[in-house]
């Protein structure tokens, strides 16, 4: 890179436009969709679309909602020509939709145009021609005057072969291409040059889209060239005012969005901002933008994967994981405090209420993503994903403690291992750390036996255990099962904590059971326990913690194969 980039780059000079209105208005309904993906993304790729994916994309843009498409450049390919008459001959376009096509300012690629839309019910005719001064003076060797006749003559001759086909509903759509890089006032006086010939009119409008061929500047700035053309234009009421912007700086659906407020009315673009160099601008997003506002976009992205896949296999493009609202990782969380946030706001949440879960600017299942994929657990992760994954996944809903001592065994997984633990990974752990844990108490069965008619309100147990592989069976009393298995059992414990809940529902659901111990003096820790028997669980539970912890040590060494004086 260079050190003195000016020396070589110019900044780009923007318009002087004090008086601007656009940074108070507010976007509060959709524009006028045209998906050029047909077109302006099809002459991007590297294998353009054959006419069976091209009729695929189309049906996929119709279902999307889109009554503006542009279809093909007819004079540039059989392939694109045939593909029009394909869609006008097998009656492939609803009534409520309307195709589009493109044609250079050269007389024999418009009379070519004009030929493949023969028998179509309605169809804009969009005529373009570059006119800035790079273009002027680099590609076409001419002046003003010299692009302005080529638009002129043009529009002439698509108006002359137009009019001669009255069965058609004609729209004409003009664009000064490179406008973004062209002097504002020639422009318009093109633009004005060519609606002078067209003679739109309020009730039979005409298109002039305003492209960024290349993104040129930022996009405040491109959004005072729309706002200037907004206020400028002759024949404004008869106009209906596009943009087309291109992505080259990164900016284009902010530059888009600025431009609407700016006054145009309606946007090309395509679906996951496919197009040349680095695309057109993006029209998901745009969309879903706007929904994300409160504002219906006209468009229905409830199958957000089935149209990612469509437009994967058409264009042969991958849309990038991190893809706003559509990237197989934009509804994930892999941190910590993002996890936390969004488990809490997910608990909150109202089915019906208004959608306000931190980091998720969007409910995924409005796109047909489901919850699975929101919290992912890695080793940026914390107790809120892990807890957030055992309990969707799989049921089990840890106290808030005990979340935080199984996150640290999560976190020295994740630290050895270096990547992601699946949900699957993470049960078979969470299993082996307390449902199944080795150690050398086990619970074989248990017989309770209330005594409340005595008024002490206790219960009396009777355990049966393998303790190192042995028969042991201990008896005990207590105001409740806990109590009464931490009285019968040789090793001191305190139960400091118990939670329990069903895992699934009915009658044949089982229980799963939480307790917080402390053996001796040593430090607390957790168990768990499940059966189908609540007690059971209970017991299992303490056990689980017991051999999580060393307090075996009390009894090692005795013989004892019964502790219980009635036995
Ligand atoms: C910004 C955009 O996306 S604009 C759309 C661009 N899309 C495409 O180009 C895809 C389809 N195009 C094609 O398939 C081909 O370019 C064709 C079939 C239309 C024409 O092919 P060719 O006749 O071989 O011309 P080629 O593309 O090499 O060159 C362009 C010529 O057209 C001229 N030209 C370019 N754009 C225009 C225009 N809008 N109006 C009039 N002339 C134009 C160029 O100055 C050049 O003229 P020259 O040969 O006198 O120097
Ligand atoms: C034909 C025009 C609208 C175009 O594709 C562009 O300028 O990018």
């Amino acid at each position: 890179m260079l050190t003195s980039p000016a020396a070589k780059y110019h900044a780009f000079t923007p318009l002087a436009l004090p008086d601007r209105r656009w940074p108070d208005r507010q976007l509060t309904a959709p524009p006028i969709w045209m998906s050029t993906d047909l077109r302006d993304g099809n002459q991007a790729l590297i294998e353009p679309m054959s006419v069976q994916k091209k009729r695929l994309m189309f049906e996929t843009l119709v279902r999307i909602g889109f009554k503006e498409i542009e279809v093909a450049f007819p004079s540039a390919s059989q392939t694109d020509y045939d593909f029009v008459r394909m869609l006008i001959e097998e009656a492939l376009i609803p009534a409520d939709v309307t195709i589009e096509v493109l044609t250079a300012a050269r007389p024999e690629l418009i009379e070519r145009t004009i030929a493949a839309l023969e028998g179509a019910r309605r169809a804009i005719v969009h005529l373009y021609n570059p006119i800035a001064p790079a273009w002027r003076r680099l590609v076409f060797d001419t002046d003003r005057a010299g692009v302005k006749r080529l638009a002129v003559e043009g529009t002439r001759l698509i108006k002359a072969l137009t009019d001669a086909r009255p069965g058609t509903e004609w729209v004409f759509q003009y664009s000064p291409e490179t406008f973004s890089a062209a002097e504002i006032e020639f422009a318009r006086e093109v633009c004005d040059a060519v609606s002078g010939i067209w003679q739109p009119t309020p009730q039979r409008k005409m298109i002039v889209n305003l492209p960024a061929t290349v993104e040129m500047s930022t996009p405040n700035t491109y959004a005072d060239q729309i706002e200037w053309m907004h206020r400028h234009l002759a024949r404004r009421d008869s106009l209906i005012l596009s943009v087309h912007p291109h992505n080259d700086r990164g900016c284009a659906v902010a530059a888009t969005e600025l431009a609407l407020m700016a006054g145009a009315e309606r946007v090309e673009g395509c679906l996951f901002g496919s197009g040349e160099r680095t695309g057109n601008v993006d029209l998901v997003t745009l969309a879903l933008n706007l929904y994300s506002q409160g504002v219906h976009p006209g468009l229905d992205f409830s199958d957000i994967d089935a149209i990612r896949s469509v437009a994967e296999h058409c264009t042969q493009l991958p849309v990038h994981p991190r893809h706003p609202y559509a990237g197989d990782l934009v509804f994930t969380a892999f941190s910590g405090s993002h996890q936390d946030a969004i488990k809490k706001g997910m608990a909150r949440q109202q089915p019906d209420g208004c959608w306000e879960v931190p980091y998720l600017p969007i409910d995924p299942a409005d796109l047909g993503r489901s919850y699975d994929a929101v919290i992912r657990v890695n080793s940026q992760s914390g107790k809120g994903g892990v807890a957030y994954l055992l309990e969707h996944e799989h049921g089990f809903a840890l106290p808030r403690r005990m979340q935080i001592e199984f996150a640290r065994a999560i976190q020295q997984l994740t630290d050895g291992s270096g990547g992601e633990v699946t949900g699957q990974a993470l049960f078979d752990l969470f299993r082996r750390e307390y449902l199944d844990r080795a150690g050398p108490w086990q619970y074989l069965g248990h017989r309770l036996h209330e005594t409340h008619a005595d008024g002490t309100g206790q219960v009396q147990i009777e355990v049966e255990l393998r303790h190192q592989g042995r028969p042991l069976t201990v008896c005990g009393a207590g105001h409740g099962p806990l109590a009464a298995l931490a009285a019968a059992l040789p090793v001191p414990i305190t139960v400091l904590d118990y939670h329990e809940h069903a895992l699934g529902q009915g009658v044949a659901a089982q229980a799963a059971c939480y307790v917080e111990l402390r053996v001796a003096d040593g430090p607390t820790c957790f168990g768990a326990g499940v059966d189908e028997h609540i007690v059971a669980a209970a017991l299992k539970a303490v056990l689980s913690g017991l051999n999580r912890t060393a307090g075996d040590t009390a009894v090692q060494g005795q013989e004892q194969e019964a502790l219980c004086s009635s036995s």
